[in-house]
């Protein structure tokens, strides 16, 4: 999961007074709407990517800060300078230079990071929150260690049982929706991601732990976008507050299981235990341990709730392919009902061609992240433009994925587009290369299993075609949280399991 707000470490601080002038954004937008129309623009270079540095000192961070608080999200900054400038341009937010690029050959080029030219960007106020020893913080080298050691826990038999966990959690919730006829997709999904990452990260599974860790969780997330003063009542200071509590959760089930309570559940955390006894010298830190499952927990639930969330829309306004797709899915499921204990398998999942190609679709429409953040950390060369060092260089993943050039037809929600298996660097859903999403097969198995038992067990109807944006969301959200109409159909596909 990669930071959205993009800023510049060494001197956050002292654009802090910036921010929060951004903060005040509608007051502040409004004030200086004229002055800006007449603000005249920096001669062009040959050398440097066209755009507007906005504003001396404060840059476009008002116009930045206007677009997340507007409907349209706050890609829609991005969007705009995209249309005007065309594949790379230049702008200033948070006191710092960003470009933005969205070209396939530069994307490719910046995340496989094969000239070591590009560091991790990231912001303090995240580290933070998800700890200075996160994978998602780490520079080069820490990086490597961390992810040699965390990517184990993803191997194929991990994503069995996950399988398996998941869809007993989708088929409790499901069985709760019989007597409701309307449900809102982002809090139900919300829910069960969350629910399902504490399980296999820490197998907390219900009671007072689990409410804790959702409630403390959503704090943490909703405190990344926010203005980081440690102020009681801000949100940031709830944020911290929140990562306190997580915190103590974690270490207090660490040293059960030291102590031999719980030691046979076969978690990511009791993997993580076993290797650092069993390393000489190599384990991670309890400090990596903690952040990590932190770390872990936040880039799994939010994002894959989104995406189901998009998901669905897709699919109402898309009749057609809801029907291939449902055709696919009850076929499937004949073959599983009536066995005493049918949950879905990693067989099962395989063997779910269309949906596959449904949810590979989503992803690339919804772009749920939308750009991701690196630092150049020397001078150097892209799409015929210097860049230089200490500038953040974003590889711009929602461009690429509705480029006419590189999709075609790429507002229409498509599933076949991908018959073909997809082109491996025009899909950036999950990042590429050194820093890839570690969870992607997990995300994917996420919406299968979801998707399998939305259409084979409900009719359903979304209420509110409403497509704005959430304001101040850490992802494209849909501000309606895409409400809909459920009729169970199928009890037995439920009750059955
Ligand atoms: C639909 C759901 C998801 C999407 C769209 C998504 C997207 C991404 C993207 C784009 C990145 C790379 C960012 C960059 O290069 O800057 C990333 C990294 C990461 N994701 Fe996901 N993710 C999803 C679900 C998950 C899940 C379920 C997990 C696991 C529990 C997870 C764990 C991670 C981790 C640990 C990283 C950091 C990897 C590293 O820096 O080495 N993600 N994700």
């Amino acid at each position: 999961m990669a930071s959205i707000l993009p800023g510049e470490d060494d001197c956050f601080s002292c654009c802090a007074g910036l921010v929060m002038l951004g903060a005040l954004t509608l007051l502040v937008y409004q004030i200086m709407k004229p002055l800006l129309q007449y603000y005249p623009q920096q001669e062009p270079s040959p050398d440097i990517p066209p755009g507007s540095r906005g504003l001396p000192l404060i840059g476009e961070t008002v116009q930045f800060m206007a677009a997340i608080n507007s409907g349209k999200g706050f890609y829609e900054f991005v969007r705009l300078r995209r249309l005007r400038y065309g594949n790379c341009f230049i702008t200033n937010i948070f006191g710092g230079t960003h470009v933005f690029v969205s070209s396939t050959v530069s994307a490719k080029a910046i995340l496989n990071n094969d000239s070591g030219k590009f560091g991790k960007r990231y912001i303090k106020s995240i580290a933070e929150l998800v700890g200075n020893q996160s994978l998602l913080c780490a520079s080069y080298q820490h990086h490597k260690l961390l992810r040699g050691q965390i990517s184990n826990l993803f191997c194929t038999n991990s994503l069995s049982v996950f399988i398996r966990q998941f869809d007993q959690l989708i088929v409790e919730a499901l069985k709760g929706w019989e007597h409701r006829s309307t449900v809102v997709i982002q809090d139900e999904a919300l829910e069960i991601t969350c629910k399902a990452m504490c399980k296999m990260l820490i197998s907390v599974e219900s009671g007072y732990e689990l409410e804790a860790l959702q409630r403390e969780v959503g704090n943490v997330c909703e405190a990344m976008l926010a203005f980081p003063l440690r102020l009681p009542g801000t949100r940031f200071y709830k944020g911290l507050q929140a990562r306190k509590k997580i915190m103590s959760i974690i270490e207090k089930t660490m040293s059960e299981r030291r102590r031999g309570l719980k030691a046979n559940e076969d978690d990511f955390l009791q993997r993580l235990l076993r290797e650092e006894a069993a390393a000489v010298g190599h384990g991670l830190t309890d400090e990596e341990i903690k952040d990590n499952i932190l770390t872990m927990i936040i880039a799994g639930q939010d994002t894959t709730a989104t995406a189901m969330t998009w998901m669905v829309k897709f699919l109402d306004e898309n009749p057609e392919v809801l029907h291939t797709l449902t055709k696919e899915q009850v076929d499937l499921g004949r073959k599983t009902w009536p066995k005493s204990s049918s949950f879905l398998t990693l067989e099962s999942i395989n063997e779910m061609t269309y949906a596959s190609k449904v949810v590979k679709e989503s992803l690339r429409l919804a772009s749920i992240v939308p750009w991701f953040p690196r630092l150049a950390l020397e001078d150097c060369e892209m799409e015929g433009f210097k860049m230089m060092k200490g500038w953040n260089v974003n590889v711009d993943a929602k461009s690429v994925h509705l480029d006419p050039t590189v999709y075609s037809d790429p507002n229409k929600f498509n599933p076949s587009r991908f018959d073909d298996g997809g082109g491996y660097s025009r899909f950036l859903a999950f990042g590429m290369g050194g820093r890839t999403c570690l969870g992607m097969n997990m995300a994917k198995a996420m919406m299968l299993v979801f998707l399998h038992r939305l259409v084979t067990t409900y009719r359903w109807k979304v209420m509110d075609q409403d497509s704005s944006i959430e304001k101040w969301g850490l992802f494209s959200k849909l501000k309606s949280g895409c409400p809909v109409t459920v009729t169970c159909i199928n009890k037995d596909a439920i009750l059955s399991t």
